[in-house]
C-alpha cells in the first residue's frame, strides 16, 4: 500500500491543486484495493451468457454495457462457479477464458473504447495497443466487420498483444510493430476511429501496481509529453476527416493530459474536442472542458484521462484509391490453393473469400477484407493464421481454432466445464474422446473452441499451442 508520506512533494502538490478539497478522500482511496473488472468478448457470446457460465449476477460497470466487477470483495481472485474443480481458482484460470470468452479489464481501461463511438464496418487504428485490452474491446463492437490495425512499438509487448488477439478469436485484423511515423508514411488519412492510449507515468495505477510507481520515482511527467504530443501528431495524419481520436492516459499529470492535448491542437486547428458527458462519476476537466478524468474516490475504478476529439471535415474526403495509394496493396492472383489447405478448410462450414488467402513461405493466412498492406511495414500478423502447408498435410494453428465457432465444425468434442479432460487438454496432455474418429478435431468448452486434436480411434493427441498452456 502506497501511503501520503511516500508520495514526491511535488505530486502532492500538483494533486491539492487539481482536486482541492477532494484531496484527503483521493489520499484515502490509495488504501483500499483496485477493482478487478471483466468484459465481455462480444464476437463469441453476450454478457447474459457469459454470467450464466460463470454462474454469477457480476455487478455491471456503469459505463461500459458489457463490462462487470468481477468480485464485490475486491481483488479477491476466488473461483467464480466451477466449484468441482478446486485447481480452477482463479479468473484467469478458467476453461472460458482460455477460451477467450472475456477479458480481465481494470474498468476505468474500458472506457477510452466505449465512447470512441466505434461501429461495425469502421476502420480503426489503435497506436499504443500492447497488450491488447483496448483493441480486443475495439474488435468486438467491430463484430468482424471494418478493420482494426493493432499497434506497438515495444517487441516485446506486442507478443502479449497478438497471443489476445488470437485468443479473442480475431481476424478482421493487422498487428503491426512499428514506428508511428512510419505507420502514417503509409495509412494517410485512412481511419475512421483512432485510439491512442499514451504511454505516460502512471499516476493512477499507484495503488494497482507498485512497479508503476516506483518507476515514476524514476522518471516524472515531463519526460513523457514530447512522445504523447509526437504520437498524436502522426495519429493525425492518419485519421480521416470527420475522424475521431480518442487520447488517454493513466495519469492525473495536466501536464501529459491537457498539456499534451494543448500543445497538439495549437498546430492543428482542423481538430475540436468532442465533449464527453461527465456523467458516472467523471469529473470534467477545468482546463480543457469535455475532456474527463476518473478519479478512484468518485468512482468504482482506477484514475485515467480521456478525450475524444473530432477531424473537421473541411476538404472533400478522396477515397485512397483514387488518389493512387494502394499501389503496394499485397494484391495477389487468387492463388491455386493446396489441396492440403483447401480440403481443410471444406471441414469449417463458412463461405471462404479465396481471394484472401495469402501464403507467405508455406503459412497461409485469411487477409482482412480491402485492407491496405505494405511491404515496407512490420506486420506479425496479417489477418488470421489459419495454419502451415506441410507435405501431403495441412497444420491448423491454434489462431483458427479460436476463430471457429463450434457449429462451424462437424463434429467437434465439446466437453463440459465440469469435465476434468478440459484443465487436462488445456495442460497438453492426451485425453480420450468418447466416440471413435481419425483426423483433426475441434475441442470445445461448452460450445466454445479451445484448440485442436489429431484423433485415432478415441484418442486424441494434443494440438494445443505449447506457448499457451495451463500451468
Ligand atoms: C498504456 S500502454 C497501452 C495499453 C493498451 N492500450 C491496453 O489497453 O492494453 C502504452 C503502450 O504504448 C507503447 N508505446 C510506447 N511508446 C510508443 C510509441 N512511440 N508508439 C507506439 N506505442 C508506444 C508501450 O509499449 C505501451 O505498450
Amino acid at each position: 500500500m502506497i501511503q501520503e508520506k511516500d508520495l514526491p512533494k511535488a505530486y502532492k502538490d500538483a494533486m491539492q491543486k487539481l482536486l482541492g478539497e477532494d484531496y484527503k478522500a483521493y489520499i484515502k482511496s490509495l488504501d483500499e484495493k483496485p477493482y478487478v473488472g471483466i468484459r465481455t468478448n462480444l464476437l463469441k457470446l453476450d454478457s447474459d451468457r457469459l454470467k450464466e457460465l460463470l454462474d454469477r449476477d457480476f455487478k455491471s460497470v456503469p459505463w461500459v454495457k458489457e463490462g462487470f466487477y468481477f468480485e464485490e470483495e475486491r481483488g479477491v481472485l476466488t473461483t467464480p462457479s466451477i466449484k468441482y474443480n478446486k485447481k480452477i481458482n482463479s479468473i484467469s484460470k478458467n476453461p472460458y477464458y482460455f477460451a477467450g470468452l472475456y477479458y480481465i479489464q481494470e474498468p476505468s481501461a474500458m472506457t477510452p473504447a466505449s465512447i470512441a463511438k466505434i461501429k461495425p464496418g469502421d476502420k480503426v487504428l489503435d497506436l499504443c495497443a500492447a497488450p491488447g485490452g483496448k483493441s480486443t474491446q475495439i474488435a468486438s463492437y467491430l463484430q468482424g466487420e471494418g478493420l482494426l490495425v493493432t499497434n506497438d512499438f515495444s517487441a516485446s509487448r506486442v507478443k502479449a498483444l497478438q497471443k489476445n488477439v488470437e485468443v479473442s478469436g480475431i481476424d478482421n485484423v493487422l498487428i503491426t510493430n512499428e514506428d508511428p511515423k512510419h505507420l502514417s508514411e503509409v495509412y494517410s488519412e485512412y481511419f475512421d476511429k483512432i485510439i491512442v492510449d499514451a504511454p505516460c507515468s502512471g499516476e493512477g495505477m499507484f495503488r494497482r501496481d507498485s512497479a508503476v510507481f516506483k518507476a515514476y520515482l524514476g522518471r516524472g511527467p515531463e519526460s513523457f509529453t514530447g512522445i504523447q504530443v509526437g504520437i498524436l501528431n502522426e495519429a493525425a495524419k492518419m485519421l480521416k476527416p470527420g475522424g475521431t481520436l480518442v487520447y488517454s492516459t493513466c495519469t492525473y499529470s495536466s501536464i501529459e493530459d491537457e498539456g499534451s492535448l494543448i500543445s497538439f491542437l495549437e498546430n492543428h486547428n482542423d481538430f475540436d474536442i468532442d465533449k464527453i458527458t461527465p456523467e458516472f462519476g467523471f469529473e470534467e476537466s477545468k482546463q480543457l472542458p469535455g475532456t474527463v478524468r476518473l478519479f478512484p474516490h468518485k468512482l468504482k475504478g482506477e484514475g485515467h484521462f480521456v478525450a475524444r476529439l473530432k477531424k473537421q471535415d473541411g476538404k472533400k474526403y478522396i477515397e485512397l484509391k483514387e488518389k493512387g495509394k494502394g499501389k503496394n496493396k499485397k494484391k495477389q492472383k487468387p492463388p491455386k490453393l493446396p489441396k492440403e489447405l483447401s480440403d481443410f478448410l471444406k471441414k469449417i462450414n463458412r463461405k471462404w473469400d479465396y481471394e484472401r488467402i495469402f501464403i507467405n513461405k508455406d503459412y497461409a493466412y485469411y487477409l482482412p477484407k480491402d485492407a491496405l498492406i505494405d511491404k515496407s511495414l512490420h506486420y506479425i500478423r496479417t489477418g488470421l493464421l489459419l495454419g502451415e502447408i506441410k507435405k501431403n498435410r495441412f497444420e491448423p494453428f491454434q489462431a483458427l481454432a479460436m476463430n471457429i465457432k463450434s457449429d462451424e465444425w462437424e463434429n467437434p468434442l465439446d466437453l463440459s466445464a465440469t469435465d476434468e479432460r478440459v484443465v487436462k487438454y488445456l495442460k497438453g496432455e492426451t485425453i480420450e474422446a468418447d466416440d471413435e474418429y481419425s483426423g483433426i478435431r475441434l475441442v470445445c468448452v461448452d460450445g466454445f473452441s479451445l484448440g485442436f486434436v489429431k484423433q485415432n480411434k478415441r484418442s486424441c493427441k494434443n494440438k494445443y499451442y505449447q506457448g499457451w498452456r495451463w500451468v
